[in-house]
């Protein structure tokens, strides 16, 4: 992926086996953001390809890939954050029946049994992330663990298959953060969501990731359980020339 004359990702290869919680990580600047961005769509890639189960998707639209099952977090919007909570989670439901006017105009029953069930399930949702005391607050003032709960939320309000987390644990509590963790798992192992995650918190990927592939400089150094990737030599090097760099 080049930025300019500046190739940020470059020969990255790796595939992720369906139903695993994968763990992007590596040092700043390393082209993790960029890689997922050209999974989600967001950016398309200079050269190479993304394929979905299968199936070639470079060239789709981010909503196509949406409707795929392939999404993002949901970072919640600015314009949001003065909805409560519960309109948060209602808004991404999937395509809803009252979407044209024309099926509008045809069948009010339907789009009325279609809002009752958006609604039923960003209940359920609540319930499942223990946001339900905080239902009617606006987003905007919830605390940062919180409003990560949210967006998982957001997510699983959707028929995702493959969820895309960048730096869930940043700037989240621990007691949060552990909740955060506990209900990743869950989805992983009980609904079957496959999860990406990029993070620095190296904590959260040994407790959650297998396997762990980490970048440098655009390419995947290694990819392994994470003591194997935490023990390997380049591995050290590639966060100590960050760490150097910095220094300079
Ligand atoms: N839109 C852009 N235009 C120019 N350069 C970019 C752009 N986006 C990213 N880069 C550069 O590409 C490289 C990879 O950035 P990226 O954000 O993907 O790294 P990262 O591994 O996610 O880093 P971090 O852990 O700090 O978030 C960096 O050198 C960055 O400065």
């Amino acid at each position: 992926m080049d930025f300019g004359s500046f190739r940020a990702v470059d020969g990255c290869s790796f595939s992720v086996a369906k139903g695993s919680i994968t763990g992007l990580v590596g040092p700043n600047g390393a082209g993790k953001t960029t890689v997922f961005n050209m999974i989600a769509g967001a950016l398309r890639p200079s050269g190479g390809r993304i394929a979905y189960r299968g199936e070639d998707i470079t060239a789709l639209a981010p909503d196509r890939r949406f409707h795929k099952g392939a999404v993002r977090t949901f970072q919640i919007p600015h314009e949001f954050h003065h909805l409560s909570v519960i309109e948060n989670l209602m808004v991404v439901a999937p395509a809803q029946p009252g979407e044209t006017l024309l099926s509008n105009w045809f069948s009010r029953a339907r789009v009325r049994k279609a809002e009752a069930e958006t609604s039923r399930r960003a209940w359920e949702a609540l319930e499942f992330l223990e946001l339900t005391h905080v239902a009617h607050q606006r987003a905007g003032q919830i605390s940062g663990g919180q409003k990560k709960l949210l967006e998982l939320g957001r997510t699983i309000m959707t028929d995702a298959e493959l969820v895309l987390l960048d730096e869930p644990a940043a700037g989240v509590n621990r007691t949060l953060l552990r909740k955060l963790e506990e209900k990743i798992e869950y989805l992983n192992r009980e609904r079957g969501y496959t999860f990406i995650l990029i993070e620095h918190d190296m904590e959260m990927i040994e407790r959650l990731c297998e396997p762990v592939i980490c970048m440098a400089e655009g390419k995947v150094l290694i990819e392994g359980s994470f003591q194997t990737v935490r023990s390997d030599p380049r591995v050290l090097e590639a966060y100590l020339g960050e760490r150097q760099g910095a220094a300079t």
